[in-house]
């Protein structure tokens, strides 16, 4: 591999598309070789989005147009859900790729195609995906050939649950998490549901008890506990384009408290780059991570003894989805960590 990487993303057009370019921008260790779409096919960056006009990349093409793949090293496939098995099967041995979609999650094949309609076209290929939450799976991200990049509401609720289950401080069966995602989580095609006269000045539970992240959630937590976990978990709309803040209700072991479960998080992320632990019952808000790949993870004693309220924060187009996708490239090629990520959040 030259010492610039080559990158190709599969669905540059789209929110998570733009948010890699935004950030890869920022690395000059990395060059946007291909950038793909569907609709958008043959228009340059700066049409499809006038902020990007300044990148310095090629124009969109046609996946079926790429045929040529011998100078790419890196592929971050930001395709729709269930049109990437195919393509990444039929990438070439030598590319390592990052897919944002949910289509490699989940490693039970039977699970995705009872949640994603239909069976796995590429279950020889899913056995060999990593689940890339990286801060907990680094050293087989850093061996891995395919990378399930996490989905935008699992991260944040696994980041600060797994740690927590492992250590014995909180009961598995007993947790609820309670999920708010601004529309961009959506993606850019058009929905009605997601008309601004449908999401403004309100907020709404959708899916419940039926959201397709709650196999993903329960697949690591099941991991984290030896045994099955079954955990209940309720995603909102809410009308702002960036964030997830989840909140999370458990029952503690051991007489842990808030402070306890803090500590033992610090303990476990100490270096970490992006996640970070509020202590003295200071609370994450969305606007703490905004354009940033940063989780904030806060807790605080419920009222009701033996039980605690976490709180989590990212922004799902960065740690939820581009950012962490970018981290766990850095950690396939051996490269630092926090290139193209070191970015502050943008406050207000
Ligand atoms: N949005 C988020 O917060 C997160 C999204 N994800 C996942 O990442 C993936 C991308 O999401 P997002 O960027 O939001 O999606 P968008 O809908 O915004 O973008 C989808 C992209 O894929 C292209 N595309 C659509 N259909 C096809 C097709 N049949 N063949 C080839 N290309 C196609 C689109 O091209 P064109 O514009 O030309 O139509 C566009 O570039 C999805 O799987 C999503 O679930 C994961 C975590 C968070
Ligand atoms: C607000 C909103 O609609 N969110 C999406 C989740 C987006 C995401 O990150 O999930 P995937 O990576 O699995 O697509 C949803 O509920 O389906």
């Amino acid at each position: 591999m030259s010492e610039t990487v080559k990158v190709a993303i599969l669905g540059a057009s789209g929110y998570t598309g733009a948010e890699l370019i935004r950030l890869l921008d920022t690395d000059p260790g990395v060059e946007l070789a291909v950038l793909t779409a569907d609709r958008r096919a043959g228009q340059s960056l700066g049409a499809v989005f006038p902020h990007l006009a300044g990148v310095k990349a090629p124009p969109l093409v046609a996946i079926d147009d790429v045929t040529d793949w011998s100078g790419i090293d890196v592929v971050f496939c930001a395709l729709p859900h269930a049109t990437t098995q195919p393509v990444i099967a039929g990438l070439p041995d030598h590319l390592k790729v990052v897919d944002l979609s949910a289509d490699f999650r989940l490693h039970d094949v039977d699970v995705y195609a009872d949640w994603y309609g239909g069976p796995h076209q590429a279950p020889d290929l899913q056995k060999t995906a990593v689940y890339g939450l990286t801060e907990l799976a680094r050293d087989a991200i850093a061996r891995a050939r395919l990378v399930a990049n996490p989905g935008c509401y699992p991260t944040g609720p696994l980041l600060a649950l797994m740690p927590l289950i492992e250590s014995g401080l909180i009961e598995p069966g007993d947790i609820i998490i309670d999920a708010k995602s601004g529309v961009s989580g959506a993606g850019r095609s058009a929905k009605e549901g997601l008309l601004h006269g449908e999401v403004s000045e309100g907020i709404h539970a959708y899916s419940v008890a039926a959201h397709r992240h709650s196999p993903e959630i329960e697949q690591e937590l099941s991991r984290a506990a030896g045994h099955a976990v079954p955990t209940t978990f309720t995603p909102h709309l809410v009308p702002m384009n960036r964030g997830i803040l989840s909140t999370i209700y458990v029952r503690t072991h051991a007489n842990a408290d808030a402070a306890t479960l803090l500590s033992a998080l610090t303990v476990r992320y100490k270096g970490e780059p992006f996640v970070r632990v509020l202590h003295g019952g200071a609370l994450p808000h969305t606007r703490h991570v905004r354009g940033s790949n940063l989780c904030l993870i806060g807790a605080v004693d419920d009222r009701r003894p033996g039980h605690a309220i976490l709180v989590t924060a990212i922004d799902n187009l960065v740690k939820g989805a581009a950012g962490q996708a970018i981290q766990n490239m850095n950690v396939m090629l051996g490269r630092p960590e926090t290139a193209g990520l070191a970015l502050q959040p943008v406050f207000p």
